[in-house]
C-alpha cells in the first residue's frame, strides 16, 4: 500500500483503475439526453440535401439581372413557385423566375436568388430593384456532408449534439449504460433524515450529496445504505449489486474501516490511503473483486471534494468521454485564501464576473461545514505551503457552470 501521496499521483492511480468499458444500450433519441456516445456517428444525409434558399424571395439567372436598380427594375416573368418542402419541377428559362421561400431547393436553370424586399410582384411578373446573387444559395452539404463523422464516440449528447444527431437522421442511438456507483455509508453515530438524532448523532447528508454528484458526473447512484456490522452480509451486498465502483463515505482517518475493511481485506486490497491534501487527507483507494473503492472521508466537505477530484475523473476516464470533468480558470482573490504546510489545499469560494473572474471566501472553512459547499460554486486551489493574499491571483476549480 501507498501512503502519502501528492494529489497528482493519487488521480494517476485512481484513473489506472479504469478498465476498458463495454456496457451500452441503444436508446431513442429523446431518451438520450446526457448520455455518453459508444459509437462514431456519421451522417445518413447531405443537408441541405441539395442546394437551396435560405431568403424567401425568387430564383433566377443572375445574368438576366445585372443591371437592376430601383430606378430601372429588371423584369422577369415568373413561371412557378417552391416551397420547403414541394420543389419546382420544373426549369428556369432566360427572363424567368421562380417564387421560393427559406429552405426550398433552387430549381434547375436558376443560379442566383433576390430577396423578395428588393422586388415588386406585378402580377404574372416581378420588377427586381437590385440584382440577384448567389449569396443567399446555401449549397448542398454545406452544414452536413453525407458519410462524414460529426459525433465521436465519448461527446457527452448535449441538447446541441442531440439535434446534430438528429439532422443526421438517427433515430437511435448506441450510448454507454451509466456506470453503476455504489454508496455506502459508515458510522454508527450516522441516522437518516427523520429518525430520531441520538445523543452524539448527525444526519446522513453525505449519501445525498454523493448521489447528485455521481448522477451529475454521468453514473447511475446505487444507494447501499449503512455499511451493516455482518460481513458475510456486506459481502453479500455488494456481490448483489454489480458496481462499477464503490464509494465508502466514513471511518478511513485512523485506517480504522472496521467491518469494511476488514471485507476489503479479506476479497480485495488497498492501493494507497491518504494525500497531502486539504480536505480529504485520509482518502483511500482500494479494490474489491476487480470494482475500485474510494473510500472517502467521513466529514461532509471531504467526501464531496475527493468524490469531485477523483471519483468524477474516474467515471469520465471509463466513458473514454471527450470533454475534461472540470475546468481550471484564473480568477482574482478578492479575499484572504489560507494553504496548509505540506498539502494541496482546496478552499470554498464563491466565483463571479465583475469585469474579470473574481472569487471570495465562503466563510468558516471547517471540513464539517457542508454550508461551505452549498453556498459556493468554486474550489479555490493553494499549491503546498502557500496563502493567498486578496488581488493575487488564484486557481480556480467551477463547481457548477452557473456563476
Ligand atoms: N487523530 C486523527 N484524527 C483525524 C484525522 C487524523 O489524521 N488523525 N484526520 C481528520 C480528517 S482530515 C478527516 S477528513 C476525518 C475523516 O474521518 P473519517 O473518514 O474516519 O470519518 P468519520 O470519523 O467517520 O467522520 C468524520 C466526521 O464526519 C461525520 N460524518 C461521517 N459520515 C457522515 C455522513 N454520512 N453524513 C454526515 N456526516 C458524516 C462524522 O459524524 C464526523 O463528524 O478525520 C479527522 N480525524
Ligand atoms: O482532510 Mo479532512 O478531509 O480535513 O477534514
Amino acid at each position: 500500500m501507498r501512503t502519502n501521496l501528492s494529489v497528482e499521483e493519487a488521480l494517476a492511480l485512481v484513473l489506472a483503475e479504469a478498465r476498458p468499458y463495454e456496457k451500452t444500450e441503444e436508446l431513442p433519441l429523446r431518451e438520450a439526453l446526457h448520455r455518453v456516445l459508444a459509437e462514431d456517428l456519421s451522417s445518413l444525409v447531405d443537408h441541405p440535401d441539395q442546394d437551396d434558399t435560405a431568403v424567401d424571395g425568387y430564383a433566377c439567372r443572375q445574368e438576366d439581372t445585372l443591371l437592376a436598380r430601383p430606378e430601372a427594375p429588371v423584369r422577369l416573368r415568373v413561371v412557378g413557385e417552391s416551397p420547403a418542402g414541394r420543389p419546382f419541377l420544373g426549369q428556369v428559362g432566360p427572363k424567368e423566375a421562380v417564387a421560393v421561400y427559406t429552405g426550398a431547393p433552387i430549381p434547375k436553370g436558376a443560379d442566383a436568388v433576390i430577396r423578395v424586399e428588393d422586388t415588386r410582384r406585378e402580377g404574372e411578373e416581378v420588377l427586381l430593384l437590385a440584382p440577384a446573387s448567389p449569396k443567399d444559395i446555401r449549397p448542398k452539404g454545406d452544414d452536413l456532408k453525407r458519410g462524414e463523422v460529426y459525433l465521436k464516440r465519448g461527446d457527452l449528447l448535449t441538447p446541441a449534439r442531440l439535434g446534430l444527431a438528429a439532422a443526421m437522421g438517427h433515430p437511435r442511438l448506441r450510448v454507454y449504460r451509466r456506470p453503476r456507483v455504489g454508496i455506502l455509508t459508515t458510522g454508527d453515530e450516522v441516522v437518516e433524515p427523520g429518525e430520531p438524532l441520538p445523543y452524539g448523532g448527525v444526519y446522513n447528508s453525505n449519501a445525498y450529496t454523493l448521489m447528485g454528484l455521481v448522477a451529475e458526473a454521468g453514473g447511475e447512484p446505487v444507494l447501499l445504505g449503512k455499511a451493516p456490522d455482518d460481513r458475510e452480509a456486506l459481502k453479500e451486498r455488494l456481490k448483489a449489486e454489480e458496481l462499477d465502483l464503490l464509494l465508502t463515505s466514513g471511518g478511513v482517518s485512523m485506517g480504522e474501516y472496521d467491518v469494511v475493511r476488514r471485507v476489503l481485506e479479506e476479497e480485495g486490497e488497498v492501493v494507497f490511503w491518504k494525500v497531502r491534501q486539504q480536505p480529504g487527507g485520509p482518502l483511500l483507494l482500494a479494490r474489491h473483486r476487480g470494482v475500485p473503492v474510494l473510500g472517502l472521508p467521513g466529514n461532509p466537505v471531504s467526501s464531496m471534494v475527493t468524490f469531485f477530484l477523483y471519483g468524477r475523473p474516474f467515471l469520465f476516464a471509463l466513458l473514454g468521454r471527450t470533454d475534461p470533468p472540470y475546468t481550471r480558470l484564473r480568477a482574482t482573490a478578492l479575499t484572504p485564501f489560507k494553504g496548509a504546510k505540506g498539502k494541496k489545499v482546496f478552499r470554498r469560494g464563491i466565483l463571479s464576473f465583475q469585469e474579470g473572474l473574481v472569487v471570495r471566501t465562503t466563510g468558516n472553512q471547517s471540513s464539517g461545514v457542508l454550508r461551505s459547499m452549498a453556498v459556493g460554486n468554486a474550489l479555490v486551489v493553494l499549491p503546498e505551503d502557500q496563502d493567498k493574499e486578496a488581488g493575487q491571483e488564484v486557481e480556480v476549480i467551477p463547481l457548477t457552470f452557473v456563476l
